[in-house]
């Protein structure tokens, strides 16, 4: 047989199982949709409130009272509801009694003021968590940070609208070897805008100052393998681990596994949404616009060039490098930005 056949071949049996996988999903979620306008009709439901999703099974999702933490139920959509992630607020009426099997029902999702979004396999932008009020960028003396990748979690973070934060973990092992060099990387950082917090997971200095800043609205944790996010998400919420492996087994039996996230209420005021995913953030593809206006300071500059397809590498009349001339613009942040552009294009 031909080694194009049976690619042919396999490309059919792959279609054949995505349309199976497509039509059980379409029939889970239409079973589930019954389900809901049943208890409705049935009359097992209590009146509508406001609710926040902790997580997402898939074709139900687990709802906690806004008003009352401590009502949490597994809850059923009803038909043509828009899509629900972690974080999204909803009206939704819990089950009362017994009779209802326990589940409730959400009637509509409620406006969200951000969206957390990442590239599905088909490269297509799909929310992943909602109403988050703040993007917390892990670094850490080991592994070694580098400029150019914590400007492009920072561009990421700016593309949301949701504001960042850097923390740098693991300061005890800050020493005379490196910390000049850790200095003079964050130097640039507060006076764009971006606070900077520094703590050890291992010995807990720090630990009170970043309580205070996640004590207000939801966070996530995002930055790269090593950094210490697992120990950090461990030391605030002493347990998590194992219910954030509880939901993983949950949901493997669903199609959600790689963006399940899942919602926690800190001990000491805010909320965290965690997930393998959502710690993958500002990993992805970004275009060259979403990058250049993620540089904040090079914000008022944009649209000024003399040319419209500038560079900015020298060209007469860049008003970024004269903005750079004139000390607007670090060289650093622009030698970051050049960096981050061309191997965009090399990626393409
Ligand atoms: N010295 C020191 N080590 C730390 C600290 N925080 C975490 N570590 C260590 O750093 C290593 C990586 O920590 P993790 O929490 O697994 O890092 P992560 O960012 O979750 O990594 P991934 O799961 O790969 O994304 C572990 O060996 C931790 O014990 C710290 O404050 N100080
Ligand atoms: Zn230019």
């Amino acid at each position: 047989m031909s080694k194009r056949k049976l690619n042919r071949r396999q490309q059919w049996r792959i279609e054949k199982i995505q349309k199976e996988r497509e039509e059980r999903a379409r029939k889970r979620a239409q079973s589930a949709e019954e389900s809901a306008e049943q208890a409705l009709e049935e009359g097992h439901l209590g009146p509508e409130q406001t609710g926040l999703v902790i997580a997402n099974y898939g074709t139900q999702v687990l709802i906690e009272g806004e008003s009352d933490p401590v009502l949490r139920q597994r809850c059923h959509l009803r038909a043509n509801i828009d899509t629900l992630v972690t974080g999204d607020r909803v009206a939704w009426n819990p089950a009362v009694g017994e009779s209802g099997g326990g589940y409730g029902v959400v009637g509509a999702r409620l406006q969200r003021h951000s969206e957390l979004q990442r590239p599905d396999r088909y490269g297509d932008l799909k929310t992943v968590a909602a109403n988050i009020d703040r993007i917390v960028i892990v670094i850490a003396p080991y592994p070694e940070p580098f400029a150019n990748a914590i400007d492009r979690y920072l561009v990421a973070a700016e593309s949301t609208g949701i504001h960042p934060v850097l923390l740098l973990n693991k300061t005890d092992l800050i020493d005379d070897r490196n910390r000049a060099a850790l200095e003079e990387l964050l130097a640039p950082y507060p006076g764009l805008g971006y606070p900077i917090l520094r703590l050890s997971t291992k010995t807990s200095e720090g630990l009170p100052e970043l309580l205070d800043t996640l004590a207000q609205g939801t966070s996530v944790f995002v930055g790269q393998s090593g950094v210490g996010k697992s120990s950090l998400v461990n030391a605030l919420l002493p347990g998590a681990g194992a219910r954030t492996g509880a939901l993983s087994e949950a949901t493997q039996k669903g199609t959600h596994t790689t963006t399940a996230a899942e919602l926690f209420h800190l001990p000491s005021g805010g909320d965290l949404i965690d997930s393998p995913g959502i710690r993958e953030f500002g990993l992805w593809h970004m275009d060259e616009q979403s990058l250049l206006e993620g540089f904040v300071e090079f914000r008022p500059f944009i649209g000024h060039c003399r040319f419209r397809d500038c560079r900015h590498q020298g060209e007469p009349g860049c008003a970024i490098n004269e903005a750079l001339a004139r000390g607007d613009i670090s060289e650093r942040r622009m030698h970051s930005f050049l960096h981050l552009r061309n191997s965009l294009e090399s990626e393409n």
